[in-house]
């Protein structure tokens, strides 16, 4: 297989036009655009060059949050508004920063340039169904390579090393030299880069935080986004976030860094940040409905891979197979060879969703199974938790449960489509990392030092968390049964009668 990174050359190559100068001759002025969340806001001539490129332009077939639209149906938003979104909260972020008392000019013109276009391009490295694609191709062979021979990405997810690869490619350089052609200022590839994945150096963290941090233009943008879009409704007192935030220097971790700091007086927003994205993560990314669809679109990617099948009109062997296709392509029958796949895809297009055969939660095993005392909320339930995770391990492990639930069920569907489901807890990282300046304190300490966010919403997570069996209607009855069985062997995990009640046939 061509190495990552000749693919992506030749896909952002495919993705971008071949006379820069020319296309860019034709912007010359700006552009306001009228959003649903943001109301309106301006983009410069060089950001609506890039947007109307199809790099960009194909994120409005990927959904912001996957198929969570077959659950909130008018959750259609997409990764092009998000990104126009993060663009919109970038530029606030920067406003805020420059009126800050600390400030001393750091936040320039040309730095505001390079977060902006950061903010346009961080989504560029998604594929179908946004993170559901991601987490497929993350354990792709060339993905698991670029991360031996990048150990600098170790931290990084795959859509951002995608996005930074995409930046980095000659023809984006390319598009990029003709821009600074024209301009002054200068736009920097390997800035824009350091942006989105988080790298920048010491004394230029607060950059990336902007793009890139605990509470970054992005969360600012999808959270509210999300909420709205769902129906969900979410509420940040962004005002008072912005009015209690600056740029500071100072000794963290054995070096000076500057970075974004809040003010003690600013806690209460930050906290709503992450109360948001945990009701998100139970209310909606986990929801069982949300993650069975989920479970189906695996179910798509790996016979694809296994099987050498065509879905969207190509194989699915390199991560960059994926950047070619969108969600819309993804969903045609008509463009797929493989008739399981072709069933698939019509049972998500006529929204056939499976259903819950067994569900592994607090309140479906009895009170002797808990068994919390001394360990991490997450570790619930005899070490189902532990069956997290999407690396290429951990899903051959979920796939032999779900085979050996299906023989034990006496095979009463395909074996792709016994499916266990445990989600991935929800990374609650920001109270470790953000900045907090409090009158008196000679050096900042971390938000987890004023609140114990991060305590409270995985005690939360960890009464919300459930895992499932997942099986198609008429297969329920048979897979649940056979699950209690399975999960007892395995683990000794009794269950309630709770646990399968909804397997009705
Ligand atoms: C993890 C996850 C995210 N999403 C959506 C919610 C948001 O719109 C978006 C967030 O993912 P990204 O935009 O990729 O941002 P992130 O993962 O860096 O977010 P954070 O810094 O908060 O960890 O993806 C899902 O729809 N399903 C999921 O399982």
């Amino acid at each position: 297989m061509q190495p990552l990174k000749e693919q992506i050359d030749a896909f952002v190559a495919d993705h971008l036009p071949t006379d820069t100068v020319a296309w860019i001759d034709t912007y010359a002025s700006h552009k306001i655009i009228h959003d649903a969340l943001w109301g309106t806001f301006k983009l410069t001539p060089y950001e609506v060059a890039l947007l109307d490129t199809p790099l960009l332009q194909r994120l409005r077939y990927l959904h912001q949050t996957g198929a969570v639209y077959l659950t909130y149906p008018s959750a259609h938003h997409t990764r092009f508004e998000h990104s126009l979104g993060v663009l919109c909260q970038s530029g606030r972020l920067c406003a805020a920063l420059k009126a800050s008392a600390l400030d001393e000019g750091r936040v320039d013109a040309s730095c505001e340039d390079n977060v902006r276009y950061a903010a346009l391009l961080h989504d560029t490295g998604h594929g179908p169904f946004s993170h559901t694609s991601e987490q497929f191709y993350s354990s792709l062979p060339d993905m698991e390579q670029f991360q031996r021979d990048h150990p600098e990405y170790s931290q990084s997810g795959g859509g951002e090393i995608l996005s930074a690869l995409i930046v980095q490619s000659p023809a984006f350089q390319n598009f990029v030299s003709g821009i600074n052609s024209k301009r002054k200022r200068k736009l920097n590839c390997d800035k824009i880069a350091q942006l989105i994945t988080g790298t920048t150096d010491a004394s230029e963290v607060f950059m990336s935080e902007i793009v890139h941090g605990p509470f970054d233009a992005d969360k600012l943008d999808y959270m509210p986004r999300d909420g709205m879009f769902s129906g969900l409704k979410m509420h940040v007192d962004l005002d008072r976030l912005f009015h209690s935030i600056r740029i500071l220097t100072a000794n963290f971790d054995g070096e000076s860094q500057t970075r974004i700091a809040g003010h003690l007086s600013g806690l209460s927003p930050l906290t709503q940040v992450m109360f948001n994205k945990m009701l998100l993560f139970t209310g909606m990314y986990h929801h069982h409905k949300v993650r069975a669809v989920d479970c189906m679109l695996w179910a798509i990617f790996l016979l694809a891979t296994e099987r050498g099948a065509k879905v969207g009109g190509s194989t699915l062997t390199s991560c960059v197979d994926f950047l070619r296709l969108t969600d819309d392509r993804l969903l045609i029958p008509e463009l797929c060879n493989d008739d399981d796949i072709k069933s698939l895809i019509t049972d998500i297009r006529e929204r056939r969703i499976w259903k819950k055969a067994l569900v592994i939660a607090r309140n479906t095993v009895p009170p002797s199974m808990h068994n919390e005392a001394g360990e991490s909320p997450h570790h619930l339930y005899a070490g189902v938790a532990t069956l997290a995770g999407n690396t290429q391990e951990k899903v051959r492990i979920r796939r032999e449960i779900a085979k050996r639930i299906w023989e034990v069920a006496s095979k009463p569907c395909p074996i792709h489509k016994v499916w266990l489901d445990v989600p991935q807890p929800p990374g609650m990282t920001e109270a470790k990392q953000m900045w907090i300046e409090a009158p008196g304190q000679l050096e900042p300490h971390t938000l987890e030092h004023f609140i114990p966010v991060d305590k409270w919403v995985e005690l939360y997570g960890a009464h919300q968390s459930r895992a499932h069996v997942f099986a198609p209607a008429e297969a329920c009855k048979a897979v649940g049964e056979a699950a209690k069985k399975v999960f007892y062997d395995l683990f000794k995990l009794e269950f309630l009668d709770q646990a399968t009640a909804f397997a009705k046939s």
